[in-house]
């Protein structure tokens, strides 16, 4: 009996949660119903998403008298979910506040599974993915293959960026023979030291300009330490809210979009940082290879599997010099831990 009555009350409980946010949703919307039909909202301007809290946004003003300041904006409830990075049109509210009424089609998104290992945007708009790899940690192997996949198939242009180049490693033959490899298959590759700020900006000032980064890299290879040079002051873990503000909101994931002092935005997340090869096909495997893509449709066999099979394209091109073995093997490993994990019901590996 005791434990029917609770699973009651327990019940109940959740209930009343819900009910209680549900109303609080309603009360918002019919608030702001009510600022738009009595006319009390300002004219519509265009807003940039800097971050999203819990329910609350913030919004730079992109034009008129706020331009450049933060706003706190709700969404319309019929708004699909916006995420930083978006642009929206907002209209101003009571105290300094504002109600985003629109939203932009999107350039680019970046996805993640969320808890329920569904596929969810948290970031949009980003037009360069800086991949970071180090002398030191050196890259695991076909990592750097595995993160080029995954930008291939967003859309977004990946740029290669070896950082600690002031380490002697950086000069080693691996390490030069490997980032040669990339050049050939037509990636930008930069070198920077974290180590050497001023040559750090006039490195990457151009290719950070006029557009919108994020950094992406195995752990250690120097992410934060090369934000924290191109944003000094910036305190790049937490954001512009108060504490108390941020209360109750998963701080540590909220991806934040910052203005560089020399120019350009980017956008910054512990999640963004560990973006990677979520949920992909086989499709989108060979797509993001680009030395093999062109290749798939000269098989013999129209479902080869490019694992062996007489008459493969990939062995001709390996024999060919068109193919290093080597990018062959790292797609044959993504490959087969795709097929792996698929079978075990698993998602792909991230690093
Ligand atoms: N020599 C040298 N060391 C660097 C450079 N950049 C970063 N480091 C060092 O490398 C270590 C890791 O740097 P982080 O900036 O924390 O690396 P991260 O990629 O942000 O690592 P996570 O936060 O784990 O993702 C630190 O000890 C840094 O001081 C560099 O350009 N040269
Ligand atoms: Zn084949």
């Amino acid at each position: 009996m005791a434990k029917r009555r609770l699973n009651k009350q327990q019940h109940w409980r959740i209930q009343k949660v819900q009910e209680e946010r549900a109303k609080r949703a309603d009360r918002k919307e019919r608030q702001i119903d009510q600022e738009l039909s009595a006319g009390t909202l300002g004219d519509e301007q265009q807003g940039l998403v800097i971050a999203h809290y819990g329910q609350q946004l913030e919004v730079e003003a992109l034009e008129g008298e706020q331009r450049g300041q933060l706003i706190r904006c709700h969404a319309r409830a019929n708004l699909a979910s916006l995420v930083t990075g978006d642009t929206v049109v907002w209209r101003p509210g009571a105290e300094g506040t504002g109600v985003i009424v629109a939203r932009h089609d999107r350039r680019t998104e970046l996805l993640r599974p969320d808890n329920y290992g569904q596929l969810k945007p948290v970031a949009a708009n980003i037009d360069q993915i800086l991949l970071v790899i180090a002398p030191e940690p050196e890259p695991h192997a076909n990592l750097i293959d595995r993160y080029l996949v995954a930008a291939e198939v967003t859309g977004i242009p990946p740029v290669l960026l070896l950082n600690k180049a002031d380490l002697a490693e950086a000069k080693s033959a691996s390490i030069v023979g490997l980032l040669q490899g990339y050049e050939q298959l037509g990636y930008q590759v930069l070198r920077t030291s974290a180590r050497q700020p001023e040559e750090l900006v006039a490195q990457l000032g151009p290719w950070l300009k006029d557009r919108t980064s994020v950094f992406v890299g195995q752990s250690g290879v120097g992410k934060s330490s090369l934000i924290q040079q191109l944003m000094p002051g910036e305190d790049i873990r937490v954001g512009a809210l108060s504490e108390g503000q941020r209360k109750g909101t998963h701080t540590t994931t909220t991806a934040r979009l910052f203005h560089l002092p020399a120019g350009g935005r980017l956008v910054d997340s512990p999640g963004i940082r560990e973006f990677g090869l979520w949920h992909i096909t086989e499709d989108q495997l060979i797509d993001g290879f680009i030395d093999i893509s062109p290749l798939v449709g000269h098989c013999r066999f129209r479902n080869c599997r490019h694992q062996g099979e007489p008459g493969c394209a990939l062995d001709a091109a390996v024999k060919a010099g068109k193919l290093t073995s080597k990018r062959r093997a790292s797609f044959e490993r993504i490959l087969s831990d795709m097929e792996s994990q698929q079978s075990r019901g698993l998602s792909p590996r991230t690093d």
